[in-house]
Parts: C-alpha cells; sequence; structure tokens
C-alpha cells in the first residue's frame, strides 16, 4: 500500500518492553493524532518510524517498503520530520534552513545552491507566507516563527508524509489556527500527516483520525471525534470524567 504501514511494532530499553505489539497503517490524505499520557511511548514510536532506533522486532514500511532496506537519501524521499521549533537552534539564515530539506534528499553541499532546490526553498517558504523571514537568523525567531520554518523545510524536501512532534507546543491561539488550517491544507492535497499532541480536545476536532498509546501499547484508533469523547479522554489519562470540559 501507499503510505506508512507500521507491523507488529515492539522495542525493549533496559531491558524493559517500551513499546509491545503496535500496528497501524496511514494512507495519503489522513491527518492523525498520537496521543497518550508522559511515558506511554509516543517518542520512541516516532524515532522507530524515522529509523533513529531499531525494533526489537516488528517492522516500518513506507509504501510498500521496510525501511530497514532503505538508504537515508531514499528514507527522506518519502517521510518528513518536523521536530519541537524550541530544540537546537543554528544562526542559519532562515532560506538556508528551509533548503536544507533540499539536503535531505540528497542534493549535494556545493558553493552555489542549485536552482531547482533554491525554488523548491522559496516556493515552501511562500506556502507558509514566512518570505519575509527569509534573511533572518533562525535563532533570533518567535516559535511559532520557527515552527513555520521547521514546516517550510519538510516541505522542501518534497516527502509526502509528513511526522510532527508536537507541533502545536508554544503557539498562540492565531498561529495555532494557521497551523491547523494549513495542516487541513495539505492533507486535503494528499499529504499524510502524524501528529502527537498533548491536547485531545483540540486533537478532536483538527484531525481526522486518533491513535491512543497508554505504557507502549496501542489502545484505540478510529475517527478522532468518537476516540476522544470526554470519557475516553478521562480513561486515557487516569481522571474523573466529570472534569472534562466540552470542546
Ligand atoms: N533515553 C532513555 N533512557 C531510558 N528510558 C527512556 C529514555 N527515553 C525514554 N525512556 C522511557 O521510555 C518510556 C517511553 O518514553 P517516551 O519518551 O517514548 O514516551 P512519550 O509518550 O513520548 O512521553 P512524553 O509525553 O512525556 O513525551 C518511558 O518510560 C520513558 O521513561
Amino acid at each position: 500500500m501507499t503510505g506508512l504501514a507500521v507491523e507488529d511494532l515492539s522495542f525493549v530499553r533496559g531491558g524493559r518492553w517500551v513499546l509491545e505489539g503496535i500496528s497501524f497503517a496511514i494512507a495519503g490524505g489522513e491527518m492523525v493524532a498520537l496521543l497518550g499520557p508522559n511515558g506511554a511511548g509516543k517518542t520512541t514510536l516516532l524515532r522507530l518510524v524515522l529509523r533513529l532506533l531499531q525494533p526489537r522486532s516488528g517492522r516500518v514500511l513506507l509504501d510498500g517498503r521496510p525501511i530497514s532496506g532503505m538508504s537515508r537519501r531514499e528514507l527522506a524521499t518519502h517521510l518528513a520530520y518536523v521536530p519541537q521549533g524550541h530544540g537546537v537552534v543554528f544562526p542559519y539564515r532562515v532560506r538556508d534552513v528551509v533548503a536544507l530539506g533540499r539536503l535531505a534528499g540528497g542534493a549535494m553541499l556545493a558553493p552555489v545552491v542549485p536552482v531547482a532546490d533554491r525554488e523548491a526553498a522559496e516556493l515552501a517558504m511562500s506556502r507558509l507566507a514566512i518570505g519575509h523571514l527569509a534573511d533572518r537568523s533562525y535563532a533570533t525567531l518567535s516559535g511559532g516563527e520557527r515552527q513555520a520554518v521547521l514546516i517550510a523545510r519538510a516541505l522542501a524536501q518534497g516527502a509526502r508524509l509528513l511526522v510532527l512532534d508536537e507541533p502545536e507546543t508554544g503557539l498562540d491561539y492565531g498561529q495555532q489556527q494557521r497551523l491547523a488550517e494549513l495542516l487541513r491544507q495539505l492533507a486535503g492535497e494528499g499529504y499524510g500527516i502524524l501528529a502527537t499532541t498533548h491536547d485531545p480536545l483540540r486533537a478532536a476536532r483538527l484531525f481526522s483520525r486518533a491513535i491512543l498509546m497508554r505504557e507502549g501499547r496501542l489502545v484505540a484508533d478510529g475517527p478522532a471525534a468518537e476516540m476522544l469523547s470526554a470519557a475516553a479522554i478521562a480513561d486515557l489519562y487516569g481522571f474523573n470524567v466529570a472534569s472534562v470540559r466540552p470542546a
């Protein structure tokens, strides 16, 4: 199948099963939220999908091919990662950070960035409406601006599956709305989207599907509005349903 498939994935860390028997698939056009309490294994799962960790058993496939047999370059043509914007910060110009997305796809480090790569970077910046930031230092940007730059970098990469780690963290309300609109548009164009989030009420509105994890296991997978009912949220995070306010 096209898209991402995770098959019976398990991972052991320090003699402890951190993930067990995780299976799901994401097709182009799907917007999938990954939720679960702290320590549920969400980051570990993303790192396995990105091949930054090796599973104890099971496998990850992209467009039907196991990622274990792909070169880094091939992997980057299928899948782009948007980390949290407040990680390590380099004092590069924004246009150079976005152009780095092209390097992931195998463009050569050259004194002059090839025209096609420069154009892909410019297109991605205009898509995110950050052209005015092109010559600013990434280190001086706000959290929301950094998030937009990292998404532009992922789009410049050309991959059709986007994996985002808590993309709304640190964004104000307006920026959250703009991010939501952009993700919807991308899904409408056939991008597959997998994002971790700690906000089930927003996830229920924004995402078409939700995957819920607890203690290293997948406990539910289905339409977001259905999976993230007040009762389901209370059960997942372990508190009284009466304290969940409607969205
Ligand atoms: N580097 C590490 N060394 C040892 N244990 C780790 C390490 N990273 C994560 N863990 C443990 O693995 C388990 C899964 O962690 P993971 O970070 O995947 O969870 P998470 O769902 O992403 O949590 P959070 O919502 O807090 O980010 C947890 O029990 C965590 O303590």
